[in-house]
């Protein structure tokens, strides 16, 4: 497993660099919006390509499953986003480059990579956080999860972003983003009496905040809320700065199932963390349905303490 964290990490390291020089010289003109009018950006399909080909170097035989494809960059009209993703990969040939992003059309298996090459695009739209996320998976599990986190600062140096990781029975770690030494990670100590701080989304149409801030009633003055973009709140809460992530279904759209990339790596960390992730009727994650979580809604993630709290308040009818 050490190899394959090995190159998982480089391969993050490699791609936030990407993200990084992306998003301090980001215009509107660097985006395109997908069929489902998501936004997708030139350091999505950057990041993608690099750790894809990073990735399929290392370990030919293990299919990647990313979020994105070149299908639309290989179209007349998006020429300026693909010239764009070149500046960005000036050894890389066009080939190369729309080639690198489809290696991620593979299919979940036994063993496969999942990746989200930028988790939180809207996020990092606004200049604001956002993660890279890969995660082996065997038979249905996460066994190795990597976070790369450019915005969230290391130890509280705001110019250093954080990576965190985490090998199945081995424990999760964090260092920072272009090396350092590797520390152990634990959830907080947080029980239902103490201070409860509760991730939740930015995006409203990714959540329901308002059913969340009914459930976060129950603990009156001791619930705090704090907000983050993408799977930074799963690295926020595998080193206790949190308690609680809550990611129920938006109304306005019940029958969402979560994708694997948006969870594999994150869910993982704060399982290795000490934390408990499962849906939001208690149920553990599925990951053996193919691209999304088709036998599990909304997602509860927590400290462990708060587990069975949380769950009673969302199911008590
Ligand atoms: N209605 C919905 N409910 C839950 N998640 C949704 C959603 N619509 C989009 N998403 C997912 O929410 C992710 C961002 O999560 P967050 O809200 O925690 O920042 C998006 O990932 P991408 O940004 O990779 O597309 C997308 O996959
Ligand atoms: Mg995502």
């Amino acid at each position: 497993m050490k190899t394959y964290l090995t190159i998982a990490l480089q391969a993050v390291e490699q791609a936030a660099k990407i993200c990084q020089q992306v998003q301090a010289q980001l215009v509107e003109e660097d985006s395109l919006t997908k069929k489902d009018r998501s936004p997708v950006t030139v350091a999505d399909f950057a990041s993608q390509a690099i750790i894809c080909k990073r990735l399929k170097e290392a370990f030919p035989e293990i299919d990647i499953v990313g979020e994105e494809d070149a299908q639309s960059l290989r179209q007349d009209e998006n020429r300026e986003v693909l010239n764009k993703i070149g500046q960005f990969l000036p050894d890389w040939s066009v080939d190369q480059i729309l080639d690198s992003i489809d290696l991620g059309n593979g299919e979940p298996g036994a063993l496969f990579w999942t990746l989200d090459p930028i988790d939180g695009t809207k996020g990092f739209l606004r200049k604001d956080q956002y993660a890279i996320a890969l995660a082996l998976l065997k038979d249905g599990q996460p066994v190795l999860g990597v976070l790369g986190c450019p915005n969230l600062p290391f130890n509280g140096q705001a110019d250093r972003g954080t990576l965190m990781y985490a090998i199945k029975g081995e424990g999760a770690f964090t260092l920072p983003l272009g090396g350092g030494e590797a520390k152990q990670v634990h959830v907080s100590d947080n029980d239902p009496e103490d201070v409860v701080r509760f991730l939740e989304s930015v995006e409203a149409g990714h959540a329901n905040h308002s059913l969340q801030g009914r459930l976060m009633a129950h603990f009156g003055d001791r619930a705090k809320a704090v907000r983050f973009d993408s799977q930074v709140k799963y690295a926020v809460l595998a080193r206790a700065d949190a308690d609680v992530y809550l990611r129920l279904p938006n109304s306005e759209k019940p029958d969402y199932r979560e994708k694997i990339w948006d969870h594999a790596a994150g869910a993982l960390i704060v399982q290795e963390a000490g934390g408990t992730v499962t849906d939001m009727f208690g149920k553990p994650l599925e990951f053996n349905h193919g691209k999304k979580l088709m036998a599990n809604r909304g997602l509860v993630v927590t400290n462990g303490k708060l587990h069975q709290k949380i769950i009673e308040l969302l199911n008590r009818g």
